[in-house]
């Protein structure tokens, strides 16, 4: 039998077993690994809001997510996403957004990076103004992960983390200045299938939502948000009718704390196809609750292959090829910005996938000035903060942004961008340019099953050949592996008339499995999880119906139940 003081104080035991369980309120049932920690999170009460969240939304969820599929058999029979013209008058409409809360007045650069430990602590020191603490795309979301998350953050809203390197005996604790935290929980379609409600898995981003505010809105509106808070990015939607639930989870939290409406502020990424011709109807249905909208560029490039997936005619160029530059990303923005100011929130740009490459400065050097420009960009576009990835980047992008932005923390009230007013349907569903080589789709293979490898032993965020990758970068290759495979594109960037088949494919990935091994060497490739990875990135690229998300299929294979320890239903 295990000690009572492995599981925490109060933890109930089982007079079979001696084991310890999550003491869970009715209809809830925790199937994940108990943990004495977690169960500080878990806790009676708490869960009981997750649940009510739940319950209370859980038909408005289904539904929207029946929605999605509805449009997206819109597209798949020759349809484009455009405007609604039924909320013409939301569009038209001159309201505005909330005011901004001075606490986040300025966002200039925001870090972001998974729930882990020593990571938060890094980028709550980092000197950027914001940091993105992510549930979502640079984390693999197991049970072990999402839990430590939770108490991670509760550790570092209560100002109380620290993390203790033993490999180099250093300690690492948070600084007197830090960051804003931002919270991102998961997307709507991601389930948590550790904690169960009525016998249903739990929807995933009310778990991360639910137990994060429970825990921490006090002490974060006391520490942090000067009154107001928490703050949240939300992701992935497509639709007004998903922030309109979003906005509804936000009252009800509101009211089960007794805090004002209008407390909790998020910011939404504009990250698939459909929520571009949306962003008016979402600030609107989030207008007493938004920070604004965020270009979510990468998650973006893979909606809309995802979107298109029936057209034949809006085939991907090579990956390394569709940055801002092109006309479809470019309108995207410039409209984003347009819209915010216009409604008196931040226009905030995305995410450089560079990051500092140590042992070559030459390389270094040339990667910080792909980021560097990139961030003059979107400054002297308009955006009022951007994304970076990693603490090395922060000063460089500080640079850029205050030397462009004159003294004001933002640019909300200054740069109008009227001129954006004129971005038609077509522009922001242009037809990217640029050649297909067979080194694209070689990258996309070695590049996709090495992300899969590492998100299914727990990463959701790797450095692979000097760029950032997470869910959503590994996506891109997937899906335009897809693409090109389904229609037998030819790589003409090669000028070798070579045609992208499923034999072509299945070499690839062979050959490319034999450069991972190379590369990684034989010893860490045995131990990892690169045969499984390759097998889920190699089904998804051959599959004749595209799958929604790469990572709904490979969450079965991280999801440990522990029937033994866990609670009872
Ligand atoms: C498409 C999107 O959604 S973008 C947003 C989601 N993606 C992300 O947030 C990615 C965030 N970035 C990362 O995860 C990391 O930077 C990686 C995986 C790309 C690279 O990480 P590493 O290989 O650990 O980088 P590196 O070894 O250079 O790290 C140096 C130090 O910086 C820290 N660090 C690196 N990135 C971050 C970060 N984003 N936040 C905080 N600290 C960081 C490391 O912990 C390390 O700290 P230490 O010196 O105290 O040990
Ligand atoms: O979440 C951000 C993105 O680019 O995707
Ligand atoms: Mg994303």
């Amino acid at each position: 039998m295990v000690g009572m003081e492995t599981y925490g104080y109060n933890a109930p035991m089982s007079k079979k077993t001696g084991a310890a369980y999550y003491d869970v309120p009715e209809g809830v049932d925790i199937r994940g690994r108990y943990d004495g920690e977690f169960a500080k999170i878990l806790t009676r009460d708490a869960l009981q809001f997750v649940a009510g969240l739940q319950r209370e939304f859980r038909n408005h969820i289904k539904y929207a997510m029946e929605c999605r599929k509805e449009a997206k058999q819109r597209y798949n029979s020759g349809g484009l996403p455009g405007f609604d013209p039924a909320t013409k008058y939301v569009r038209e409409g001159e309201w505005m957004c909330a005011p901004v809360p001075s606490a986040v007045a300025d966002r200039r650069v925001e870090i972001t990076g998974p729930v882990e430990r020593k990571m938060i602590i890094n980028a709550l020191n980092s000197g950027a103004k914001v940091f993105m603490a992510d549930f979502e795309d640079s984390l693999s979301p197991s049970w072990e992960n999402l839990m430590r998350g939770q108490v991670n953050l509760k550790d570092a809203v209560d100002g109380t983390i620290s993390f203790h390197d033993q490999a180099r005996n250093r300690v690492y604790k948070l600084n007197d200045q830090t960051a804003k935290l931002f919270v991102r929980p998961r997307g709507w379609h991601l389930p948590e299938a550790h904690i169960f409600i009525d016998g249903e898995p739990a929807t995933g981003c009310l778990v991360d939502f639910g137990l994060y505010f429970y825990h921490n809105y006090a002490a974060f509106r006391r520490n942090q948000g000067e009154g107001y808070g928490p703050f949240f990015y939300l992701p992935k939607m497509e639709n007004s009718r998903e922030a309109k639930i979003w906005n509804n989870v936000f009252e009800r939290a509101e009211k089960m704390a007794g805090i004002e409406k209008g407390s909790i502020r998020a910011t939404v990424l504009i990250e698939t196809l459909p929520a571009v011709f949306q962003m008016d109807e979402i600030l609107y249905e989030l207008r007493d609750h938004s920070v604004g909208l965020n270009c979510g560029r990468w998650d973006y490039i893979f909606s809309y292959v995802k979107t298109f997936q029936s057209h034949p005619d809006r085939l991907l160029p090579d990956r390394v090829l569709v940055g801002m530059n092109q006309h479809f990303m470019r309108s995207y923005s410039d409209l984003l910005i347009r819209t915010c100011h216009r409604r008196g929130v931040h226009a905030m740009g995305g995410m450089a996938a560079q990051i500092p490459i140590r042992d070559d400065p030459k390389a270094n050097e040339a990667a910080l000035d792909l980021v560097r420009k990139d961030k003059l960009r979107e400054v002297m576009a308009g955006h009022d903060g951007t994304w970076a990835a990693h603490p090395g980047l922060i000063p460089a992008i500080m640079e850029v942004f205050t030397n462009n932005m004159g003294n004001s923390p933002n640019l909300i009230k200054t740069v109008k961008r009227e001129d954006a007013a004129n971005i038609t349907e077509e522009d922001l569903i242009q037809r990217p340019r640029g050649v297909r080589t067979m080194e694209g789709l070689r990258l996309n293979t070695r590049v996709g099953i090495q992300y899969v490898a590492a998100w299914l032993t727990g990463t959701g965020s790797v450095p692979l050949y000097n760029l950032m990758e997470d869910a959503a970068t590994a996506e891109i290759s997937r899906v335009q592996n897809w693409q090109w495979i389904k229609y037998g594109v030819e790589l003409d960037g090669d000028q070798l008339g070579v045609k992208v088949t499923r034999c072509l494919f299945g070499r690839v990935a062979e050959e490319e499995m034999a450069r991972i091994e190379k590369e990684v060497g034989r010893e860490k490739f045995k131990k990892g999880m690169y045969a499984e990875a390759s097998k889920i990135f190699t089904r998804q690229c051959l599959a004749p119906i595209l799958d929604d998300f790469l990572t709904l299929d490979a969450y079965n294979r991280i999801v440990i139940h522990h029937p033994k320890t866990s609670s009872k239903l």
